[in-house]
């Protein structure tokens, strides 16, 4: 990886995991090539909720948009990676204003959370989710424009009714999940993670990266 940039992009194989039932991810080949030449050309089947990925509106939302439709500026500029393991339960506000005591300043739009201790390779149903609060502080008061989570999704795994996503949607907040976060320390980054312009999905997968940016003011040195 170049320096400077920080992948937290989970790799995407027919080894990934994927919501119980869901459709695992593969790419069987169509065309190979031979002895003459030719081309490789694969096809892909996969649930869009693979790997990190950013959730669309229509994922909860029988009206909602797809995510080819979905505006790109809460992919992409200054977030804040959040510690939030020392949250018992959902993850809520009084946990994320706790973390973002740990950073003065200004709150970025954009707000990842750490979660695990360790990410898991294999399908962890144990994450808590976070509460549907956090959406309406963070979106409607704030202005924020994005949560992303390391864990598979932003509801409890028993959720039928996906308060968290409802919220998220209703507050304008876009969501990002299944980020691999283990690696990278608090602070203040540059997220970039387009989804694809998938013009009737529930989701996409994105190639999620952190920029680094000064984390801490630097101080001005006038001339003497
Ligand atoms: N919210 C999760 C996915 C999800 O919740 C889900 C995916 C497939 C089948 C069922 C699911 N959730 C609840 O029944 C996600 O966005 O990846
Ligand atoms: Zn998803
Ligand atoms: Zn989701």
């Amino acid at each position: 990886m170049s320096a400077g940039i920080i992948d937290i992009s989970p790799p995407v194989s027919s080894a990934s995991p994927v919501w119980p039932g869901d459709t695992p991810f593969s790419a069987e080949p169509v065309w190979r090539v031979g002895a003459e030449g030719g081309v490789n050309v694969s096809r892909l089947v996969t649930t869009p909720h693979i790997g990190a990925h950013a959730d669309a509106p229509l994922h909860v939302d029988p009206l909602g948009v797809a995510i080819g439709l979905v505006s790109l500026d809460p992919y992409l500029g200054p977030c804040q990676v959040l510690d939030c393991r020392a949250a018992r339960g959902p993850v809520g506000v009084a946990d994320v204003r706790a973390a973002l005591a740990r950073q003065p300043g200004t709150v970025a739009p954009r707000l990842l959370l750490r979660t695990y201790d360790t990410f898991p390779r294999e399908w962890d149903g144990t994450f808590a989710g976070l509460l549907p609060e956090l959406f309406d502080w963070f979106g409607l008061l704030r202005g924020g424009l994005l949560v992303g989570v390391d864990a598979a999704s932003i509801d409890p795994v028993d959720s039928k009714r996906m308060l968290a996503h409802h919220a998220a949607a209703g507050a304008g907040v876009a969501i990002l999940e299944n980020l691999h976060l283990q690696h990278v320390p608090e602070g203040r980054y540059e997220l970039i993670a387009l989804p694809l312009r998938l013009a009737d999905a529930d989701a996409s997968p994105v190639r999620a990266v952190l920029r680094n940016i000064q984390n801490s003011p630097q101080k001005s040195h006038p001339q003497e």
